[in-house]
């Protein structure tokens, strides 16, 4: 999978349902601390317009226009504060992050768990204490590995010339962190780059936020806005948190699954079918008026905006035959590729196939029919015919 992200948050935060609600995977749902014991890997989608519209094609591909491509999805264990001392699941939850290019932290906006996910009364706790102790978590976590060997490391940086970017990078590998982000981290730090055995536990804890933040961009959604006080959501979202009912999107995606509506993901309304009960009809009117409100349930969004925003990726459609949009077999716009912006055709080439990257001769534009430059800025929605040699 080109890119996975992390659903993380206290239990009883609700990531199993966001889980589910993303993926229609069938994860054990239950209101006590825990349920998640393992890490859940599953299929979700961000959702874009299909260039198939435009081109006043059929693709066969998309759902009225819309098209769906997927993205790793994974439901990380139960995360309680302290984790990175080895309470709870941390260490499990932890592990999971490494696979993760982008976290998803799902709270209780309801006030409904306490800081530990216990059930409490609804709107006894205050949801943007939670915010916080994730970042602190996972900060926590980075220093605990740099400091595992920091003090034979930076003498070694000193007295023996090696590059610091590249030692703290390769010490921090298994956390998914890369010399890049090192790089970036330390040029917005002041830090004493000639004698890093001299820096304080303060500054290596300044350093792996740095760093965290760099590695992890994370996005909040503020679940079960269906039966969260108004103000905690008005705070929540004034903190750039996403309002989101993961209970609303399973709902509205089961009665689609089973025909009772007509629901595309990321919707802010559905089609009722015409031969529904009174109580399915008035449970579907309490998700109506909390989507309308809100502009859907939020979970599609919560996905788009962290592929989109948080990671910076654009999707690319490479195509066989530039002039009927196909592969070899006839199929329009068969295939949607996530690429980071600022990726050249070459790069697309690679993705597609290995072979094809090493034999990559140059890319046409399948829209005007030009040929691209080497440096050529793939963009988002681009349809792109390459050609290699055999
Ligand atoms: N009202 C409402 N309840 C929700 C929503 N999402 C989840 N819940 C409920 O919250 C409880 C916990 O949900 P889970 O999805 O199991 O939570 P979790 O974060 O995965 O919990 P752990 O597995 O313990 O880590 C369940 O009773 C869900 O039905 C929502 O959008 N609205």
């Amino acid at each position: 999978m080109a890119v996975s992200i992390a659903l993380a948050g206290k239990p009883n935060s609700g990531k199993s349902t966001f889980f589910k609600a993303t993926t229609l995977a069938n994860v054990e749902i239950a209101n006590y601390p825990f349920t998640t014991i393992d890490a859940n890997h599953g299929v979700a989608y961000i959702r874009t317009t299909c260039p198939c519209v435009g081109l006043n094609l059929k693709c066969g591909n998309c759902r009225d226009g819309v098209r769906f491509v997927p993205i790793g999805m994974i439901d990380v264990a139960g995360l309680v504060p302290e984790a990175h001392k080895g309470r709870g699941l941390g260490n499990a939850f932890l592990d999971n992050l490494r696979q993760a290019k982008a976290i998803i932290h799902v709270i209780d906006a309801s006030g409904g768990t306490d800081i530990e996910g216990n059930p409490v009364s609804v709107g006894s706790h205050d949801p943007l204490e939670d915010i916080k102790f994730l970042e602190h978590e996972i900060t926590m976590w980075i220093f605990g590995i740099l400091k595992r060997n920091w003090d034979r490391l930076s003498r070694k940086i000193q007295a023996e010339g090696l590059k610091l970017e590249e030692t703290i990078a390769g010490q921090l590998e298994g956390a998914g962190i890369r010399e890049s982000h090192v790089r970036t981290a330390l040029a917005k730090l002041k830090l004493p780059r000639d004698k890093p055995h001299v820096w304080t536990d303060e500054q290596i804890t300044e350093l792996s936020d740095m760093l965290r933040a760099e590695s992890k961009p994370l996005i909040i959604a503020a679940n079960k806005i269906d039966m969260a006080p108004q103000q905690n959501i008005e705070r929540l979202v004034k903190a750039g948190a996403i309002p989101v009912s993961a209970a609303a999107e399973v709902a509205l995606r089961l009665a689609d699954k089973s025909g009772a509506v007509k629901y595309i993901p990321g919707d802010n309304d559905f089609i009722e079918s015409p031969d529904l009960s009174d109580a399915q009809r008035e449970a579907l009117l309490k998700i109506r008026t909390l989507i309308k409100k809100n502009n859907g349930t939020g979970i599609q969004r919560c996905v788009d905006e962290t592929v989109f925003r948080l990671l910076d990726r654009i999707i690319v459609y490479p195509v066989e035959d530039e002039n009927r949009f196909t592969d070899k077999s006839g199929r329009i716009l068969p295939d949607a590729f996530l690429l980071k912006r600022g990726s050249t055709p070459k790069d697309l080439a690679f993705m597609v196939h290995t072979d094809i990257g090493k034999g990559f001769l140059y890319a046409v534009d399948a829209r005007t029919r030009m040929r691209l430059g080497d440096k050529y800025e793939l963009k988002n929605g681009d349809i792109i015919k390459i050609v290699a040699v055999k």
